[in-house]
């Protein structure tokens, strides 16, 4: 049997040509950076990143699972967008955020981000060109839709080019070794109630003043490591970034709790896959007549696209108690069907984005 040395030998001689392979990727990988800015095209393709770790996943991949092979080429495809051109991404904060974990989770950790206070600054962000994409959170499948998003979508001039989804997982993170030792528990008051079962197990006993609310789940981390026996509710993100330990991973009641992200920018990025979805606004015109709705549902059936999403937002402008309605449909922009709605409404649609559907 070979000893550690040994294998560590073996190890240094693959990873030497581990590296010798990824400088000759990023020498192709300048050029096709130089020919996007000479033709002012996008650097960001996720749908050639998403088809390039399909690939790699249908050959023969050892003990790497498709979630280990795109978790280190997400990190690749982060480098190389950096070198075609060094992006900023900006994302709802405090850092350690949920939409911070979305945004690393696509743009990998060598990106340049800017952490910001509120969804509508992370709008401002990119509208003014402080940062090339922002991302935020759109919908979680237990809260539902985040209003604010929906309309400064429907009210800025900005496209959806990508969604991002991930699970909402918890964790009880501390310094101490022990959870005998924990004497209060920091974090933000929906982590608690997301995390109920596993507080019932271990700490139902405790006093009220044992379980502390703070604004924010990485504020939570960054108190547990400032204070002695304390312990935070945060995601991995903020338990990572505050290099705090984890003590129990995955601990909310519900496994299927998801959050959906949307990744915003001044472009649109129209790129068919196999599987789009189109997201719009949409303002009826004769929305005071009867069947107003029914039409426009009855215009999606006719040239046969599928609703996956109807939300109604009150409309702001008026004194009126209008609606307008936030859609998403299967498709792409460049389709033909979606083509002809947006032309028999151009009045009544404004178009949000076309991206790859992940849900
Ligand atoms: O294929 C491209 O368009 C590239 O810029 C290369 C590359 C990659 O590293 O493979 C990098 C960034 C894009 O988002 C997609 C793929």
């Amino acid at each position: 049997m070979k000893s550690i040395q040994q294998l560590r030998e073996s190890i240094d001689s693959i990873d030497d040509s581990i590296l010798k392979l990824l400088v000759k990727r990023m020498e192709f990988v300048e050029e096709i950076g130089r020919l996007k800015r000479e033709n002012n095209t996008v650097i960001y393709h996720p749908d050639r990143e998403k088809e390039i770790v399909d690939r790699l996943a249908s050959k023969y991949t050892g003990k790497l699972s498709k979630a280990a092979i795109e978790a280190i080429f997400l990190e690749i495809f982060g480098v190389s967008r950096n070198l075609e051109l060094p992006e900023i991404i900006s994302f709802l904060g405090p850092e350690g955020s949920f939409t911070h974990q979305a945004a690393e989770s696509r743009f990998g950790a060598v990106a340049d981000y800017i952490s910001l206070p509120s969804i509508r600054s992370v709008f401002d962000s990119v509208e003014t060109g402080r940062a090339k994409y922002g991302v935020v959170p759109i919908e979680n499948n237990q809260e539902g839709m985040v209003k604010e998003t929906m309309d400064l979508l429907n009210e800025r001039n900005l496209f959806i080019i990508s969604e991002i989804i991930i699970p909402v997982n918890f964790c009880l993170a501390s310094k101490e070794n022990s959870i005998h030792q924990i004497q209060k528990i920091y974090s933000k008051d929906i982590a608690f109630q997301q995390c109920k079962g596993f507080l019932q197990d271990y700490f139902s006993h405790k006093p009220e003043d044992f379980f502390v609310q703070v604004d924010s789940t990485s504020k939570a981390a960054k108190l547990a490591v400032e204070d002695t026996k304390a312990a935070a509710l945060c995601s991995h993100i903020a338990a990572k970034i505050y290099s705090l330990p984890i003590l129990f991973d995955n601990i909310q009641d519900s496994e299927a709790n998801q959050t959906r992200f949307f990744i915003i920018s001044k472009v649109e990025n129209l790129k068919k896959t196999d599987k789009d979805k189109t997201s719009l606004a949409i303002k009826l015109k004769h929305d005071d007549k009867p069947g107003a709705l029914l039409s426009l549902l009855k215009d999606f059936e006719d040239v046969q696209i599928n609703l996956l999403k109807i939300e109604s937002r009150p409309q702001k402008d008026t004194h009126e108690f209008k609606f307008w309605f936030f859609i998403d449909i299967e498709g792409n922009k460049l389709d033909d069907n979606v083509q002809q709605i947006l032309n028999k409404r151009k009045d009544e649609i404004i178009f949000l984005g076309s991206y790859m559907n992940l849900c």
